[in-house]
């Protein structure tokens, strides 16, 4: 179990336990409440690392939540989960002081994520180390170490899923920053008119909305490393705003006026060929040398085929653990499938295969047939019977054991006829729950229509 300690505020009793089984299983520990008003008092009593927040709660909502977390406990993150279309308050919310939000419904992994780039620091004894075994990987793996106790920027490429943020975290964890804050931001995944402030910080007043002061992404970092993850998607205005930061290492919040003196190990990356964009005019040139000091390339796994075998290992024992279930055995067939296979999403595809060859195989041997590639023409049928004789099919789901639980919503939505008032019924969980758990499960890539 790890030292970081989440309040969960969540008041759909059926979500928040979903909510609660994940956490746990990626051994959090939680405290879960399911009011605004109950969290004000759980925070009075207890400490938190991170407050994770519905928005929409019976009397105080969590925007309120929000201003006071960021009043009376200003270091303390908090992230909100919003409802698709709510955008336009989820922006302002992170103007408001909100660390990130996630629109729901959002993957397992999305929120994992999230928890785990705010509460890094103390969590960085788990952070994931790159598997490698082929050559070209461990030649890579040196390099990166060797250039890790340099304070040189590193621009890391790659196709995408080939693990640039893992090969990121693994030179930040063998450098002297190590015990430092490792903070990452996809600029891609940033609103546009947000990106600024994110990065550099903003005074109270700087804008309308801004309503308490914030540091940036490069104060944050302060000590550490920065990683700016897919810099090609930020505009040549902030490009020019960058290379100024990176040139004088020194930031000014938006609306401030002292200039804080920064220590930032920066690494980048992309996916794209940069040098390419550059001529295309959508990089900046003199940017690019600044980052391009030492380029780090992940091989796509299809020319590095001596890793796939031992990441698919790691990614069963891994996925394995978190279904709380034995680790099933790659039987010789599997192998060949997944050596055979040319990767085009990388380790990110192979480790949704995984996944869902841990759910399709029976008796824990995965045979080639539980290898799916593409799940869009139809999945293979539950291969077990699906709710275990004495037990019912609530208990088994109160479990939180992802594999039985994705058999057991697939046979009773079978069993109903795709009916979901009848199936959620049946299971004992809120159709709200159910919808989440199938947004899992379609994420899992199960054909669930
Ligand atoms: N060598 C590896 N060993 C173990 N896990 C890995 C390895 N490489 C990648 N992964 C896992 O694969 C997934 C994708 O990795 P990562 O996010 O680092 O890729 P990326 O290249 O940054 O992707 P993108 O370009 O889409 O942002 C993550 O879940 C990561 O933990």
């Amino acid at each position: 179990m790890s030292d970081v300690k989440l309040l969960i505020v969540e008041d759909d009793k059926g979500l928040a336990e979903a909510l609660e089984d994940t956490l746990m299983l990626a051994s959090y520990q939680c405290k879960m409440v399911y009011s605004a008003e109950e969290a004000v008092i759980a925070l009075k009593h207890g400490q938190f690392d991170m407050v994770v927040s519905d928005v929409n709660l019976p009397g105080m909502d969590g925007y309120g939540l929000l201003h006071h977390v960021v009043d009376a406990y200003p270091e303390l993150p908090i992230m909100l989960m919003t409802a698709y279309g709510d955008i336009a308050h989820a922006v302002e919310a992170m103007r408001d002081g909100a660390v990130d939000y996630l629109l729901k419904p959002f993957q397992e992994e999305e929120l994992l994520n999230a928890i785990a780039k705010y509460t890094v620091k103390l969590a960085s004894s788990t952070a994931s180390q790159p598997i490698a075994k082929d050559s070209a990987s461990l030649a890579l793996l040196d390099l990166a170490k060797r250039v890790a106790v340099t304070d040189s920027t590193v621009l890391v490429c790659g196709e995408s899923g080939t693990g640039k943020e893992v090969l990121a975290h693994y030179i930040h964890n063998q450098s002297g920053r190590r015990n430092a804050p490792f903070v990452a931001i996809n600029c891609a995944a940033i609103p546009e008119n947000m990106l600024e402030a994110i990065l550099f910080g903003y005074e109270k007043g700087a804008y309308t909305g801004a309503v308490s002061s914030q540091a940036g992404k490069f104060e944050q970092a302060n000590g550490g490393t920065l990683l700016l993850d897919e810099i090609t998607e930020m505009d040549v205005g902030l490009q020019a705003k960058l290379l100024r930061v990176l040139q004088e290492q020194e930031v000014e919040r938006l609306g401030g006026k002292k200039s804080i003196p920064l220590d930032v190990r920066i690494i980048a990356t992309t996916n794209r060929d940069l040098a390419e964009y550059v001529k295309e005019g959508g990089f900046r040139e003199d940017l690019y040398y600044r980052l391009n000091v030492f380029p780090l390339r992940w091989l796509p796994i299809r020319e590095r085929k001596g890793d796939i075998l031992p990441i698919a290992e790691h990614l069963l024992h891994k996925h394995a653990a978190k279904m709380r279930i034995p680790a099933a055995i790659l039987k010789p067939s599997a192998q060949s499938k997944l050596d055979a296979h040319p990767w085009p999403g990388n380790v990110r595809e192979l480790d949704n295969v995984i996944q869902r060859a841990l759910i399709l195989s029976p008796n824990g041997q995965i045979h080639d047939e539980h290898i799916a590639f593409d799940m869009m023409g139809g999945a293979p049928a539950p291969s077990e019977p699906v709710v275990e004789e004495e037990e019912s099919a609530a208990s088994i789901l109160g479990k939180g054991v992802q594999q039985h639980e994705f058999r057991i919503i697939a046979q009773a939505l079978i069993d109903a006829n795709g009916k979901r008032k009848e199936v959620a019924d049946k299971l004992g969980i809120s159709p709200r729950t159910l919808r989440y758990k199938i947004a899992k499960m379609r994420e899992s890539g199960i054909d669930v229509d």
